[in-house]
Parts: structure tokens; C-alpha cells; sequence
């Protein structure tokens, strides 16, 4: 049997898809123990990522070929507007995040660079562009959270966010997914691999960068003297 063509693009990327998914924030993430602080970076950059994620599920209702992967993606936007945007926002409140102390916080540079590929892709109203995008956000995410192999943290924020993506329906619908690409891919192969490596890239970043910051939580006060924050003595 032939190599499915998404399998090919993962072994196009295969260290960086690994560095990813084997993160230290994954391994924190799956046995509990990531610090507050660097969970409360992950989700605020993370809660913006999902404001350009739609923008892209949109595109995708809009170019999908098909009836059927139409309302696939319907469904889907429907889900990710209801139940996990209440994950993010009791998480902020558990964390003891305001939206007020959010809105002092910078962008990271991946998260820039995900929203900036995100409406690229979304922008092409090329439907390979925009799977490419949409699987790695996907396939990347079930891989790490099915290796968990004891069992689920205790803190609600770590065991949802773990759990959102080890179940059965995202499961298939990871599945759907790659299966779209496999079907269109091959025929836009170097639009295919140029969108799905650039997300791999920036999914690794992205974990990067929740270390590389200053506990979010003391933003605007004196110990964090990062320029970024600049702007709130204006
Ligand atoms: C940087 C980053 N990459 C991928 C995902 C995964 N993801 C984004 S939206 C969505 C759908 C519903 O969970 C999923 C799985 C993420 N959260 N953050």
C-alpha cells in the first residue's frame, strides 16, 4: 500500500514534528506539573491563536469542495465557539487573569506568526492552503495528548486541555482531515508542503516562547522591565 500523503509531509518535518509534540511543556502538561506562570503564558498567547483559528475554519466552510466536509467544518466552528472558549475563561479566572492584565500582554513572536499564516492561508481561498494549516493545528495537537499514559492531572486546566484533544471526536475529526489533504494534496503538492511546514515550525516555537517570558502575571509591575510593556507608562 501506498504512503498516505499526509505521512509524507509529517516525514518531510519529522524533527521539528517531534520536538513538538515530545516539548517540555507537553511532558509538564501530561503529568501536571507545569508552573502556573507558564501555563498562564500559554493560554493567553493560545486564546488569540484561537481568534485567527476561526478566521481560518471560516475559510475552509467557504472553499471546502464538498457538502459533506462543508458542514464538517460547520460543526466543528461550532464546537470550538462554545465550549472551549469557556475552557479558556475559567481557566483565566482560576489562574487569577484579568482581562485587563490580557490586554497589557504582547503578542509572542510565534503567536504573530501563526495568526500572520493563518490569514495568509485563509486569504489564498485555496482549500490545500488551508487544510495544510488546519491539519497540523489538529494531528499535532492529538498527538501529544494521546501519549498520556498515567493518569490525568488533577488540575481541571491541565486535565481539559489534555482531554479536549484525546476523544473519540476529535480523533475523527483529525482523521477527516488528512483524509481532505490526502485526496487534494497530492495535486498542489508545493502549496501543500509550504503551508504545513511553516505550521509545524511555528507549533514548536510556540511552545518555546511560554518559557522564554516573565510570569504574566506581573506585567505592569516593576519587576518586569521588559520594553514590551513600554507602552502602559503612556
Ligand atoms: C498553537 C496551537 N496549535 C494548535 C492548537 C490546537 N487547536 C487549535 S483550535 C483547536 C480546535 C479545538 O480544540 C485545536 C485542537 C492550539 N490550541 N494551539
Amino acid at each position: 500500500m501506498s504512503q498516505r500523503f499526509t505521512d509524507g509531509l509529517r516525514e518531510e518535518n519529522r524533527p521539528t514534528w517531534d520536538e513538538a509534540v515530545g516539548h517540555r511543556f507537553v511532558q509538564e502538561l501530561l503529568s501536571g506539573d507545569v508552573d502556573d506562570a507558564v501555563m498562564s503564558n500559554y493560554l493567553i498567547q493560545d486564546h488569540r491563536f484561537l481568534d485567527a483559528f476561526v478566521t481560518l475554519l471560516g475559510s475552509a466552510i467557504a472553499t471546502a469542495d464538498t457538502f459533506e466536509a462543508r458542514l464538517r467544518f460547520g460543526r466543528f466552528a461550532g464546537i470550538i465557539c462554545s465550549e472551549e472558549n469557556t475552557y479558556f475563561l475559567r481557566s483565566f479566572e482560576a489562574l487569577n487573569i484579568s482581562e485587563a492584565l490580557r490586554d497589557r500582554i504582547p503578542d509572542t513572536e510565534p503567536t504573530g506568526g501563526f495568526a500572520a499564516l493563518m490569514r495568509e492561508a485563509a486569504h489564498t481561498r485555496d482549500y490545500v492552503a488551508i487544510l495544510a494549516v488546519l491539519t497540523v493545528a489538529e494531528w499535532l495537537y492529538y498527538e501529544w495528548a494521546r501519549m498520556r499514559q498515567g493518569p490525568l492531572p488533577e488540575n481541571f486546566v491541565h486535565a481539559e486541555w489534555i482531554t479536549l484533544h484525546d476523544n473519540p471526536a476529535f480523533a475523527e475529526f483529525v482523521e477527516f482531515l488528512r483524509n481532505e489533504l490526502d485526496r487534494l494534496g497530492a495535486d498542489a503538492a508545493e502549496v501543500a508542503r509550504d503551508f504545513f511546514g511553516r505550521a509545524v515550525q511555528l507549533e514548536r516555537q510556540f511552545f518555546d516562547a511560554v518559557y522564554a517570558q516573565n510570569d504574566p502575571r506581573d506585567a505592569g509591575t516593576p519587576r518586569n522591565t521588559s520594553a514590551d510593556y513600554a507602552q502602559e507608562e503612556n
